[in-house]
């Protein structure tokens, strides 16, 4: 279990991370989603100890992360793929975290089977490893000691869709066996696969959170005429809120069937009527993300 409590960081006059509460339960994945700056990684530094918090607490198993005696035992942390030693080898990389665990030599050739990495690729430099192999090797190192808890920063970066599917299938195995998984992400569409409760955190804040079914659900009626803006109109003179999308798309917080009652009583002939799983979601992460003009598309980077 992973508990963050009242967490706030302070850089400046900035707030990186604002009064930021959430738990990461075992048995489960916990999706930490946010657009480029919203707080992710200090938010995982902070609990990894390697950033101090202006005010609140963050603890892993019931401790802070500076009070586990041997951490990698308990914690598998993966942060930031590229840190790695460039100029060890994998094997290296590993036999190193493994002698300073105090763990079994065998355990090294376990987890470099684990997230297939060859014995010839294993040899080679961390500086000639692809950004995938270096995640691979990166959960490698986080999966050594056999912890019950993993946090991960953004870990699908570099890998191919084979890759990430493999990544999937490992995080659910590791939560279905009683793990807690907490993993970081700027991408929607990955972290709803995989993800059972999502926290959603903006310029610092939390400004969503719950479990991933509720979350997608919660998201009211997609409804598509060929004028959009008289079904707006309808809607709204109705008196439900009506949100205008593309191509005449608008969702709406009224059920299918008053939604099409009310087209039809405004005389709109609907070419779409259905459920609008995760579109509030997905806009209200927009939103978000609108703000900040670095990336103002990441979902669409994936559809
Ligand atoms: N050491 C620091 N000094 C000053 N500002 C910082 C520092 N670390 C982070 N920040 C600022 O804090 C805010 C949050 O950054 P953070 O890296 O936590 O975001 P993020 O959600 O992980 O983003 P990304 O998806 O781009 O990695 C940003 O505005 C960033 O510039």
């Amino acid at each position: 279990m992973i508990r963050i409590d009242s967490l706030t960081k302070r850089y400046g006059d900035l707030a990186a991370v604002d009064d930021v509460s959430f738990t990461a339960f075992p048995g489960r994945v916990t999706g930490f989603l946010g657009p480029n700056g919203a707080g992710k990684s200090t938010t995982l530094r902070l609990l990894t100890g390697l950033a101090t918090s202006s005010s609140g607490r963050a603890t892993v198993l019931g401790r802070r992360y500076a009070d586990l005696p041997n951490p990698g035992l308990d914690v598998g942390v993966l942060l930031d793929a590229s840190a790695q030693h460039g100029g060890r080898t994998g094997r290296e990389t590993l036999v190193l975290a493994q002698r300073t665990m105090g763990l079994p030599d065998a355990q090294v050739d376990a987890m470099l089977d684990l997230v297939g990495l060859t014995r010839t690729e294993s040899r080679r430099r961390v500086r000639d490893y692809s950004l995938g192999m270096r995640q691979r090797l990166g959960i490698a190192t986080a999966l050594l000691g056999d912890p019950r808890v993993l946090i991960l920063d953004e870990p699908a970066n570099g890998l191919d869709p084979a890759g990430i599917r493999w990544m999937r299938d490992l995080l659910r195995s590791f939560a279905d066996d009683g793990g807690t998984v907490l993993l970081s992400s700027h991408l929607l569409a990955e972290i709803e696969l995989v993800a059972d409760d999502i926290v959603v955190i903006g310029h610092g804040r939390v400004v969503a959170s719950g479990a991933t079914h509720e979350l997608l659900a919660a998201s009211g009626t997609l409804v598509r005429a060929h004028d959009g803006e008289a079904l707006v109109s309808a809607l709204a003179s109705a008196g439900y809120r009506a949100t205008p999308g593309a191509d005449g798309t608008v969702v709406t917080d009224a059920g299918p069937a008053d939604a099409g009652r009310v087209a039809f009583a405004a005389g709109l002939p609907l070419v779409e009527l259905r459920s609008a799983d995760g579109t509030a979601l997905e806009e209200m992460f927009l939103d978000l993300t609108a703000d900040d003009q670095r990336d103002p598309h990441p979902i669409g980077a994936l559809a």
